[in-house]
């Protein structure tokens, strides 16, 4: 069952310049993407950084306005409702960002912090908060003391099972996760997944998994869709994507992870070097005056066209 379809998204950043800072071009930063999240499955946006991830995260949830497209949610076209009726549709919509330790506001306690989103739609008495933030605080696995302490008094993991609780205080159906382990410890990253999955299930969750980890996306994912410079270069289930995968890019990508085995590392460091070959026969990136990476463009892939 289709739960949220994004269709021909296409968010385009202004870049200005000069003395009166007018508009001098725009940066694709999402151009023209499309796919669709089915209830209760978690799907994995993979790309390297700058491919547009995070921003498509960003307008889902209403942070960044879309130039283009549409993003249909319980029947309606987010992109298109008013701030007033977009708020409504909020509470259902939650994200877990990348860094646990600025995304909790230092000064202020985790009952507060936890229980920010549930002031601005419920009214409850200070005692029905307090039960249900510290209900939410044990579900993450701390103590129900913690709600009375400060983000430092936190390692990175708890403080990102809080950031966790708080995206969880209005019962969402939506939440997306923007490369939520990438700033903890690797011996942590496991717990905070495993215990994601766990919440998944508890909760009926379906997750928009935004990450640059391959092994994570493949630990956590159901379906997979591969960017690259603002757009979808391939598309699939996680099988599809890791043992046979189509496009270049991707398999670009899948040589990238470190083969455990030392035998065959040799194989595939021969493999990296062909595909890096037959990559930059076919991608090539492009510069303006100042150096930034410019247009985003892709080459076809017969090689045949001509970037201005
Ligand atoms: N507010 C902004 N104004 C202008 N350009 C932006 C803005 N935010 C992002 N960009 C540009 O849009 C492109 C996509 O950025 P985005 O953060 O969505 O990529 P990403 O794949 O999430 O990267 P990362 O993994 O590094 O976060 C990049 O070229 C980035 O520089």
């Amino acid at each position: 069952m289709t739960f949220l379809r994004v269709n021909q998204l296409k968010v385009h950043y202004p870049v200005r310049g000069g003395f009166f800072r007018k508009v001098i071009g725009h940066v694709k930063a999402v151009d023209g993407i499309s796919f669709e999240l089915k209830k209760g499955e978690t799907y994995g946006l993979v790309g390297e950084s700058g491919c547009g991830k995070t921003t498509t995260g960003r307008t889902i949830i209403g942070l960044v306005k879309a130039t283009a497209g549409e993003i249909l949610f319980d029947g309606k076209d987010l992109t298109k409702l008013s701030r007033r009726e977009f708020v409504q549709y909020r509470k259902d919509i939650q994200m877990i960002f990348q860094d646990p330790y600025s995304s909790l506001n230092p000064r202020k306690r985790v009952l507060d912090i936890v229980a920010e989103p549930l002031r601005n739609f419920e009214k409850l008495s200070p005692q029905e908060e307090k039960r249900k933030v510290q209900g939410l605080i044990e579900k993450v696995g701390l103590h129900s003391d913690s709600v009375y302490k400060y983000p430092h008094e936190f390692s990175g993991g708890q403080r990102q099972r809080i950031g966790i609780a708080r995206a969880l205080t209005l019962n969402p159906k939506l939440i997306i996760a923007d490369e939520p382990v990438s700033a903890l410890d690797v011996s942590v990253q496991a717990q905070v997944l495993n215990f994601m999955k766990d919440i998944q299930k508890e909760f009926q969750l379906t997750y928009l998994f935004i990450s640059h980890d391959l092994g994570i996306i493949r630990h956590m994912c159901d379906r997979i869709g591969i960017m690259y410079r603002g757009q979808f270069v391939e598309e699939g289930t996680k099988d599809e994507i890791f043992h046979d995968p189509k496009h270049i890019y991707t398999k670009r990508l899948l040589a990238s992870i470190p083969n455990a085995d030392p035998l065959r590392r040799q194989e595939q460091q021969k493999l990296r070097q062909q595909i890096e070959k037959d990559y930059e026969q076919l991608y090539s990136r492009y510069f303006d005056a100042e150096g930034r990476v410019y247009p985003l463009k892709r080459i076809s892939e017969t090689h045949s066209v001509a970037i201005p």
